[in-house]
């Protein structure tokens, strides 16, 4: 049986979120080659309770992925997709956790909002399907709308920016323009700077130090750098492990500079450190008032 943790109508769960302090997202990959925890939680039962184990530590957002979109990762087919999804989904909303959709295909957000999602997040940045601002017009629920060229196959080779924010900057509002011009309500829009999304490590460094700019586009923002391949990097040229599951101390650190910066969320795997990360970072800022 799987226990309810707030019996509440879901739609409500995202109403309640926080509002004074930066959000933890936890992210939940029914993968197979996810680049970090690929496979581990393939099948639905070990999903859903790794959800809730994100859920005991904090986290305030499971986002549930069925397909990695690390670069070079494999296409799944939308039904795939969805026959991975659609049962966590389904029962992680029912134990009134707050549950987002990583996802760029529209029948499977279409899916799975039916099933009490409360958001989406596409990494796409509408390069991939068409109908995704229609379906986030028609639903009214919240979207994630992240920087990205090509697709997890061509997008490394893609990253050449004259300006790095301003072009990241100026492709997001553009994307932004789409979906309000579709008639999406620009509240709905939560935007993200792609980390990792064709990039360089250099470009990411440059996009994360423009957080409180990417933080004042006049939307909420989303930074997702956990474990991610630039960390490794960086840690490898201090001589320090660069192992993906070595990089969580790391990912705190970007968490607790992006909660400073007014990022609304952080997309993570070790949500506890995150959690800590957050605190420290509202205490740091209200003079340990927090
Ligand atoms: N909004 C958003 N979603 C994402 N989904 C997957 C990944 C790749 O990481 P994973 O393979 O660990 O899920 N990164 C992001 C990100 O940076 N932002």
């Amino acid at each position: 049986p799987i226990p309810v943790i707030r019996k509440r109508p879901a739609r409500a769960a995202w109403a309640e979120l926080p509002q004074d302090r930066t959000l933890v997202m936890g992210i939940l990959n029914v993968t197979a080659d996810s680049f970090s925890d690929g496979g581990r939680y393939l099948n639905a039962d070990d999903a859903i309770n790794h959800g809730l184990e994100l859920v005991r530590a904090g986290a305030d957002i499971i986002d549930v992925g069925g397909e990695s979109t690390r670069p070079g990762a494999d296409f799944v087919p939308q039904e795939e997709e969805l026959a991975r999804v659609l049962p966590v989904v389904t029962a992680l909303v029912a134990t009134g956790a707050v549950v987002s959709v990583d996802t760029t295909h529209v029948e499977t957000a279409r899916a799975c909002i039916k099933a009490g999602a409360h958001l989406i997040n596409d990494v796409s940045g509408l390069t991939h399907e068409p109908g995704m601002p229609e379906l986030i017009a028609e639903t009214g629920v919240p979207y994630v709308l992240m920087h990205r060229r090509g697709d997890q196959q061509s997008m490394d080779s893609l990253a050449d920016y004259a300006d790095t924010v301003a072009d990241v900057t100026a492709e997001l509002l553009q994307l932004r323009d789409r979906f309000v011009a579709a008639g999406v309500k620009p509240e709905q829009i939560i935007l993200d700077p792609g980390v990792g999304f064709a990039k360089n490590a250099a470009q990411n460094w440059e996009l994360l130090g423009a957080t409180e700019h990417f933080a004042s586009l006049g939307h909420r923002l989303l930074v997702g750098t956990s474990r991610k391949r630039f960390l490794g990097s960086l840690l490898q040229d201090q001589g320090l492990p660069s192992d993906p599951l070595d990089r969580d101390a790391a990912t705190a650190a970007t968490t607790a500079l992006g909660a400073r910066a007014g990022a609304w969320a952080v997309r993570v795997h070790d949500v506890a450190a995150s959690r800590d990360a957050v605190r420290v970072a509202s205490a740091w800022g209200q003079g340990g008032k927090a």
